[in-house]
């Protein structure tokens, strides 16, 4: 059985934390990083409003994305191996792939690939305090993220809730304990419903 679990939701809602919590437990479970796909600097547009466009789909070389995704499923345990994830020989036949990232739920060739979509999303106000305490490869110029982060999130949220793609939403203000109890739970749930 072969099962794919988004863990996405806005910037900083702590998908990659949950993400790296959820890799510990589950049995030959790999990862595959949205942020990786950022297309190169001189690639990102600069819009009317003077910012790089980096919190947009065009961004992101999601045709990787998707091939990475492929590869995964055409051969788990080969993809596994490559990527130094440990697959036991007895190991039940079970293969989790989680991808992990801000844009996971509007790229179409993706959506129906999901077993499981959870959504993370904090208030504003935290979003933007833990946002102003993050170093990126590429450090936020002043004023990006109420000029060009917050309001390209609220309008792929709207895309999304328009086109009907249905989400578990996570609260990410609650500690990183109990999303990473809730999630593991839930995803162990949905593996037994599915076998
Ligand atoms: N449940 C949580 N409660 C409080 N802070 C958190 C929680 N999860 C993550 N953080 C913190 O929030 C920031 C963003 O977390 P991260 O996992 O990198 O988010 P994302 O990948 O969604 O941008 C980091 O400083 C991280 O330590
Ligand atoms: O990783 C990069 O190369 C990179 C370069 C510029 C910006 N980012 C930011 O990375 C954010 C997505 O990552 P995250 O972990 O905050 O969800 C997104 O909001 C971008 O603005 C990321
Ligand atoms: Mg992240």
């Amino acid at each position: 059985m072969k099962v794919i679990i988004g863990v996405g939701g806005m910037t900083n809602g702590g998908k990659t934390t949950l993400t790296n919590s959820l890799l510990k437990s589950l049995p030959n479970c790999c990862v595959i990083h949205q942020d990786d796909f950022f297309k190169p600097q001189d690639q990102i547009a600069v819009g009317e409003d003077g910012f790089k466009q980096w919190d947009v789909l065009e961004s992101l070389d999601m045709e990787a994305m998707l091939s990475t995704v492929q590869a995964w499923a055409r051969n788990p345990r080969k993809f596994a191996h490559a990527h130094g994830v440990s697959v036991h020989p007895d190991a039940s036949d079970t293969h989790i792939l989680i991808l992990e990232g801000f844009l996971l739920y509007s790229y179409k060739p993706l959506v129906d690939l999901y077993s499981r979509k959870y959504f993370l999303t904090v208030p504003y106000e935290e979003c933007k305090r833990r946002r102003s305490t993050r170093n990126y490869v590429v450090p936020d110029p002043p004023g990006l993220f109420d000029g060009h982060v917050w309001p390209m999130y609220q309008k792929y949220k709207r895309e999304m809730e328009a086109n009907g793609v249905e989400v578990v939403h996570l609260d990410g203000t609650r500690s990183r304990e109990e999303l990473f109890h809730q999630v593991l739970e839930d995803i162990q749930n949905s593996l037994l419903n599915h076998s």
